[in-house]
C-alpha cells in the first residue's frame, strides 16, 4: 500500500464504490442497526453522524488506508511542525500555531510566540476602541481577509453586547461602499484595513474611499503582512498596524489579527474561546488514528462521493440562521484550496478534485433549491448542520427547525416510492449530520477547524497543494490591462471585449 500514487488511490476508492454497486443507504442502515452509532464521532461540542453515506466500513477503511499510503499522518505532522507544505510558494501553513501549541518544532514554536504577541496587541486595540466612544467599525478586506471574520461576527455577535457595531466592506463595486457608509458618522467610526498583501485592488480602492470619508486618520488601523506598504500608502503609524505573516494563508487567517473584527464584536475573551475550540479540534486531528479521526472521516466522505460516486457538487446546509454565511466562507476555504488540476510536482491530477461547493441556510432553502436536491437527476451530497441549544426563547420554533433538519436528512436517504412518478422520491442521497451542542465561540472554532483539516487531508489524498491559489491571478492581470481601456487610454486586444467596452462607452 505504501507509496501508492494518486491514480491508484483514486482507483481504490472507485473499486469500493463499484463493489457497493446500487447499495441503498436505507439498506446499509437497516442491515446493521449499530451503524447509526458506529458511524458517528464526537469531538468536544461537535457531534458528526456519517451513517447516511453510501459506504460501508470496508470502503471507509480502504479510503483511510489510501490516506495513510499518501502519507496522511506524516503530512499532518508536517503541517503542525511548520514544514513547507506549500511548496509552490516555499512556505509552511501554520494556522494551527495561531491557536495551539502542539508541535515542539522551532518553526512552530516561533510562530506560536509571534501569534501570542499579536494577540496581546489585539487585546490592546480592542480595549482602546471599546472605550473610545467609537460606535461603529468598518472592516475593509476581501476573500480570506473578509469571509472568516464576516461569518464569525454574523454567527457569534449578540446585538448590543459590544460597544461597537462591526460592518464589512469587500466588493470593489462602489454600491457596497455607499451602502455601508449610509447612516455611519465618520467622527464615531473606526476603519480596519485588512490585507495580507496590501496589494489587493478592492481593498486599496475601498480603503482610499474610507480614508477620505474618515477625514481624520486617527481611527484608521491596518492588519497586514506588508507593514511598509500599509504605513506608506495610508500613513498609518506602526502602533496601529497589527501583523500577519506569509506562513498563514489568507483563507486560514481568521485566527490571527485578521480576526480583529471578531474580537471587537464578541470581546477578546470570546475570540480566545474561538481559538480554544479550534485547538481542541487540532489536538484531536493530530493525535487520533484515521479510523477515529473526525477530519479523516469528513475527508474520506468527500473523496468517496467525488471519486467513488462521481458527484460534482456538495451542499452546505446549516439549519441555523446565524450560520447563513458558512457556505460563502467554505466556498473559499474548499474551492480555493482544492480547485486544482495539477499535483504538487506539476503533473496532471489523477482524477476529479473539488466539486462545486454551495448551499444556504435551512429552512429558507427548502423553499428554493431543495426541489432539485430531492428530485434532480444527480444527487448532491450535503453537510446538514444543526445546533442543539438555541440562544433564543422561541422553543416551538426551535423544535420546528430541528424537525425540518432531521426530516430532510431522512427524506434524502430513504426517499419515498409512489405510483405517480411526479410524486416519487428516489432517495439514496448521501448526507452527513453535524450537530453543535450550542453555537458558542468554542464550538464554532472547532467546526471551522474541522473543515480546514478535512480540506488538508483531501489535498494530501489528491497530491495537490491546498495552500496556493494561482488560478485567481489571470483575471486580476487582465483587469489591470483593461482599466486603461475603460479610461480611453488603450485599445482592448480581444474582439469581444472591444465590443463590450464599446457598449459601455455608448451608454455611459
Ligand atoms: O489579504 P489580501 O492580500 O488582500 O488577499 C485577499 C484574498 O485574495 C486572494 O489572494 C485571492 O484573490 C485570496 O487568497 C485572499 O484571501
Amino acid at each position: 500500500m505504501r507509496g501508492m500514487d494518486a491514480r491508484t488511490r483514486i482507483d481504490t476508492v472507485a473499486a469500493e464504490a463499484r463493489r457497493l454497486g446500487d447499495s441503498r443507504i436505507s439498506d446499509l442502515v437497516s442491515a446493521k442497526p449499530a451503524r447509526s452509532r458506529e458511524f458517528a464521532l464526537r469531538v468536544g461540542p461537535l457531534y458528526a453522524n456519517f451513517a447516511r453515506q453510501r459506504y460501508d466500513r470496508q470502503a471507509l477503511d480502504a479510503v483511510f488506508a489510501a490516506f495513510e499510503a499518501a502519507g496522511g499522518t506524516q503530512a499532518l505532522n508536517a503541517l503542525f511542525d511548520g514544514a513547507q507544505v506549500n511548496p509552490t510558494e516555499a512556505r509552511p501553513a501554520l494556522h494551527t500555531a495561531l491557536r495551539s501549541d502542539l508541535s515542539s518544532s522551532d518553526v512552530a514554536r516561533n510562530a506560536h510566540a509571534q501569534a501570542c504577541d499579536a494577540r496581546a496587541a489585539m487585546r490592546r486595540v480592542v480595549e482602546q476602541l471599546h472605550s473610545s466612544g467609537v460606535t461603529d467599525v468598518v472592516s475593509v478586506g476581501i476573500g480570506g481577509s473578509d469571509l472568516g471574520p464576516r461569518l464569525a461576527v454574523d454567527a457569534l455577535a449578540e446585538a448590543g453586547a459590544s460597544p461597537v457595531r462591526v460592518h464589512f466592506l469587500s466588493n470593489v463595486d462602489g454600491h457596497a461602499a455607499k451602502r455601508v457608509l449610509a447612516g455611519l458618522d465618520p467622527a464615531r467610526t473606526a476603519v480596519l484595513l485588512i490585507s495580507k498583501s496590501f496589494g489587493t485592488q478592492e481593498t486599496l480602492l475601498n480603503g482610499r474611499i474610507l480614508r477620505e470619508w474618515l477625514g481624520d486618520g486617527a481611527r484608521l488601523y491596518a492588519i497586514s503582512a506588508n507593514v511598509e506598504r500599509a504605513a506608506k500608502e495610508f500613513s498609518i503609524p506602526p502602533e496601529r498596524i497589527l501583523p500577519m505573516w506569509d506562513w498563514v494563508g489568507g483563507r486560514y487567517s481568521l485566527w490571527s489579527a485578521v480576526g480583529l473584527p471578531i474580537a471587537l464584536a464578541i470581546g477578546m475573551d470570546g475570540f480566545e474561546q474561538l481559538l480554544d475550540g479550534a485547538a481542541e479540534m487540532d489536538a484531536h486531528v493530530l493525535r487520533t488514528p484515521m479510523r477515529e479521526n473526525l477530519a479523516a472521516w469528513h475527508a474520506a466522505t468527500a473523496i468517496f462521493n467525488r471519486n467513488g460516486l462521481g458527484f460534482g457538487a456538495h451542499a452546505v446546509l446549516p439549519y441555523d440562521e446565524r450560520l447563513r454565511l458558512l457556505p460563502n466562507y467554505l466556498q473559499q476555504l474548499v474551492m480555493e484550496s482544492l480547485g486544482k488540476s495539477v499535483q504538487v510536482d506539476g503533473s496532471p491530477v489523477a482524477g476529479d478534485t473539488v466539486p462545486v461547493w454551495w448551499g444556504g441556510a435551512g429552512t429558507d432553502t427548502q423553499h428554493s433549491f431543495f426541489q432539485a436536491l430531492h428530485q434532480g437527476t444527480e444527487p448532491v451530497p450535503c453537510d446538514l448542520i444543526g445546533v442543539v441549544q438555541p440562544s433564543h426563547g422561541h422553543e416551538v420554533n426551535h423544535r420546528a427547525l430541528l424537525s425540518n433538519l432531521f426530516a430532510q436528512a431522512e427524506a434524502f436517504a430513504n426517499g419515498q416510492a409512489s405510483d405517480d412518478p411526479h410524486r416519487s422520491y428516489a432517495g439514496n442521497r448521501p448526507s452527513t449530520m453535524l450537530l453543535l451542542d450550542a453555537l458558542t465561540p468554542h464550538a464554532f472554532g472547532a467546526l471551522l477547524a474541522l473543515y480546514e483539516h478535512s480540506v488538508y487531508l483531501q489535498g494530501v489524498f489528491w497530491g495537490i497543494n491546498p495552500f496556493d491559489q494561482f488560478g485567481v491571478e489571470l483575471g486580476k492581470q487582465l483587469a489591470s490591462t483593461l482599466l486603461p481601456v475603460l479610461e480611453g487610454r488603450d485599445e482592448a486586444h480581444d474582439n469581444v471585449t472591444r465590443e463590450l467596452i464599446a457598449q459601455v462607452g455608448a451608454r455611459s
